[in-house]
């Protein structure tokens, strides 16, 4: 079903109103520190009571459509204060997004299997995420699902929704299964009728340990992570199988001469964003160089796009896949597009120099158990010995670097000197 976002009324411009002190104070608010534009677009009526707000947000490059779950009740006696944003229209307004009446309204107008949860026992996670997830329990109390309210939306295929979807028809249990989803009609700002995702509820993965600080547990307590590696290396390859079922597979005669495009369009986008990079410039050339030389290259396919150890759980002694929805800081249609499913295998090679790296691991201890975990990793994905896969894996890790050097910059600054290392190492 697609819920049908009604015109902004007089209540969803007072509810706005009080947006405009909320907001700031959410981390996945995009939009902070400036004075942004808001604007309701549209409101989606889940209930009497249960409105979603579709908040146009405006201010310098941001220029989003916000997520906005809010409770509507004339009668507010017992609510959690911290949850209360205001009054509009005289009734009170409250964040509903882990609220037991908006999940219930939720699960009755979502598609999907579905699941049998307790919305009364619904526990918000708190952490640094770009959208709000919400664990939601059975009814013998043990996590079932975790719904994630997506808060900036966006019109037509959402890849962090319908890629697991479509591996769970493939047949591949590695993901956690997309239980249920709602999507939405609403008019885009530009006047466009737009039609896409409002969120997920995914199969809950029990115990699940986050991969990067397994590793990073690991680097610090000097064990090697191989084993681990080399199963993850077989779950990966296990994925790229079932993502050629799914969305079938390019030839790519031209395949070399696409990557080494490729990486100097990341290279110019990256030296662009962080100038002491044009440095660089000569010793990536030569690699591009060498790329667009190779006579044949594997086929293209649908890769997960922005793997690395923080996109993977481990729970049940296995590895669950999860955040398909690829690198942040590039357009959908990059993230969608085929690609060398090499990439993905890349992307985990560059994490373990972040474990290593984060677990305090320096000079020869720090390469000895990077290596070991780069070898276990090949050897359990299966890749050859061959050079031309060697140069492959050089290039897409030295493009992955490149674009983690600018997101270190932006996010983290502190961490800017470990893709640089990265590029040392690659371009030495
Ligand atoms: N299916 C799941 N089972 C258990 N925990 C999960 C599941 N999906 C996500 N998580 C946890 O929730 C966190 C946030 O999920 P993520 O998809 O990364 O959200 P966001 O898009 O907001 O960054 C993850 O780091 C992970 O720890
Ligand atoms: O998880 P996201 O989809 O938001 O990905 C972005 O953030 C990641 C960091 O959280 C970033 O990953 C980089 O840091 C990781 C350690 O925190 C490391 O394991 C990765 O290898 C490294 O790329 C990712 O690049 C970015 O797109």
């Amino acid at each position: 079903m697609i819920l049908d976002a009604l015109p902004p009324d007089d209540v969803d411009h007072e509810v706005v109103e009080l947006l405009r002190a909320w907001l700031p104070e959410r981390r996945w608010y995009p939009a902070k520190g400036v004075d942004a534009r808001l604007t309701p677009v549209g409101a989606v009526h889940l209930g009497d009571d249960v409105r979603v707000l579709l908040v146009h947000a405006r201010a310098g490059a941001v220029d989003v459509v916000l997520q906005v779950p809010v409770l509507l009740l004339a009668d507010a006696g017992g609510a959690d204060p911290g949850a209360v944003l205001g009054t509009a229209g005289g009734r009170t307004v409250l964040d509903a997004a882990g609220d037991a009446r908006f999940l219930a309204a939720w699960l009755a107008h979502a598609d999907g299997p579905g699941a049998d949860v307790d919305v009364t026992a619904a526990r918000v996670v708190t952490g640094e995420q770009s959208n709000t997830s919400v664990v939601l329990p059975g009814p013998d109390g043990v996590p079932r699902g975790i719904l994630k309210v997506l808060r900036t939306l966006a019109g037509g295929e959402n890849p962090d929704i319908d890629v697991p979807r479509r591996l769970v028809e493939a047949a591949w249990d590695g993901v956690p299964a997309p239980l249920a989803w709602t999507r939405a009609r609403w008019q885009a700002p530009d006047g466009s009728e737009a039609v896409g995702y409002l969120g997920v509820l995914s199969a809950f993965v029990p115990g699940a340990q986050d991969g990067f600080e397994l590793a990073c547990d690991h680097a610090r307590d000097g064990r090697a992570f191989g084993d681990l590696a080399r199963e993850l290396g077989a779950t990966v390859a296990g994925m790229h199988d079932a993502l050629v079922r799914a969305f079938d597979r390019q030839e790519a005669p031209d395949g070399g001469a696409v990557l080494a495009r490729a990486l100097l369009d990341r290279l110019a986008w990256a030296t662009a964003a962080v100038p002491s990079l044009a440095e660089r410039t000569p010793a990536v050339r030569a690699v591009a160089d060498e790329v667009a030389a190779l006579p044949t290259t594997p086929a293209r396919q649908r890769v997960h796009g922005d793997l690395h150890l923080g996109q993977v759980l481990r729970s049940t002694g296995r590895w669950f896949v999860i955040d398909f929805e690829g690198e942040p800081l590039a357009p959908l249609a990059a993230r969608t597009r085929p690609d060398l499913a090499l990439r993905d295998v890349a992307g985990v090679l560059r994490s373990f120099d972040y474990a290593a790296a984060v677990g305090g691991l320096v000079g020869a201890p720090a390469e000895a158990w990077t290596r070991d975990a780069r070898d276990a990793l090949l050897d359990g994905y299966g890749v050859g010995a061959e050079p031309a896969s060697a140069l492959l894996l050089r290039a897409l890790e030295l493009d992955k670097t490149l674009y983690e050097v600018v997101y270190e910059a932006r996010n983290r600054p502190t961490w800017v000197p470990i893709p640089q290392a990265g590029l040392d190492r690659l371009l030495g």
